[in-house]
């Protein structure tokens, strides 16, 4: 995964293809429209297939709904028949079905790298999606598709059951076991700010400096979107799980607090990029 070297790609070649598949957030901030605003800023086209909608703004959720699997299903045909794509992100996933579906179509891309934010609660505390047997077919159908997940602390304890864990180096390691080729633990560091790695083979810290600017909303979806854009562009895994990091940082520091007003987006367009 680590044989890329660096993020300029080929500039005499077509511009990377990279597919979100989420929800939608009315707000603008975080789902669909972050990663799709993530996806621009990393320079990469960004399509997406729509699993679910959600009536939501900075304060929290106020209402959900999910598409059918067979809409899903068209989506899905739409892109990758004729766009096509170098990366796909994974974020809400409301049930069983919609996660065996998508299995079944991701499991024939080639080498393309997936990236699993599992979502289950916003940081408001609204569910958004993840009922145990949800978290079962992510485990059993979806890991083992997955080259890097990226769930915080929470959803890493919930994904590996080790309901007590405290340590990001063993809740990465019981997600590799689970099949993901690499955990990249979010928000890792009680007290501090960054991430955890884990290659699979090897530990790796990200840290940087705790923002507290208060526009944090979308924070890990710009995060997971960025980095499957730097892995499409054929970023190295470290590289990339730093740069997204450092990138997102930025991103809450300069972030839009005149928006909404609770928990304000994040702001990718500002300040300038570490890369
Ligand atoms: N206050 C903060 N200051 C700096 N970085 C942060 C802060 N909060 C989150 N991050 C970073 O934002 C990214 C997304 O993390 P996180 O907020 O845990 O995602 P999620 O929204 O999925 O819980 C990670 O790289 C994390 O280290
Ligand atoms: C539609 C939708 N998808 C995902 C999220 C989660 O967003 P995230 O960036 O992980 O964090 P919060 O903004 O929820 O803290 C979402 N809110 N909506």
């Amino acid at each position: 995964m680590d044989g890329g070297t660096g993020v300029s790609g080929n500039p005499a070649g077509p511009r990377a293809r990279c597919l979100t598949i989420g929800s939608s957030d009315s707000g603008g901030g975080a789902g669909i429209q972050g990663d799709l605003k993530a996806f621009a800023r990393a320079g990469v086209y960004g399509a997406s297939v729509i699993v679910g909608v959600t009536a939501q703004n900075t304060l929290g959720v106020t209402a959900t709904t999910s598409i059918g699997t067979g809409m899903v299903g068209h989506q899905l045909k739409a892109v990758l028949d004729d766009i096509g794509t170098d990366g796909v992100k994974i974020g809400t996933t409301w049930s069983a079905e919609l996660i065996w579906l998508l299995v079944d179509r991701l499991v024939w891309l080639d080498e393309v790298p997936v990236v699993l934010d599992p979502v289950m609660v916003s940081a408001a505390g609204s569910a958004l999606g993840g009922d145990e047997e949800a978290v079962t077919a992510v485990r059993e159908g979806l890991l083992p598709l997955t080259w890097v997940a990226t769930p915080n602390m929470t959803e890493a304890r919930r994904l590996t059951r080790l309901e007590e864990e405290k340590d990001p180096a063993k809740l990465a390691e019981a997600i590799v076991e689970l099949g993901a080729r690499a955990a990249l633990i979010t928000d890792a560091f009680p007290g501090g700010a960054g991430d955890w790695l884990f290659d699979g083979e090897r530990h790796h810290e990200i840290t940087g400096p705790r923002r507290a600017s208060g526009c944090d909303h979308g924070a890990g979806c710009a995060h997971s979107a960025l980095l499957t854009a730097f892995l499409a562009r054929g970023m190295p895994l470290t590289r990339a799980a730093r740069t997204a990091h450092a990138t997102v940082s930025l991103a809450i520091e300069h972030g839009a607090a005149d928006i909404g007003n609770g928990r304000h987006p994040v702001e990718l367009t500002a300040g300038s990029l570490p890369w």
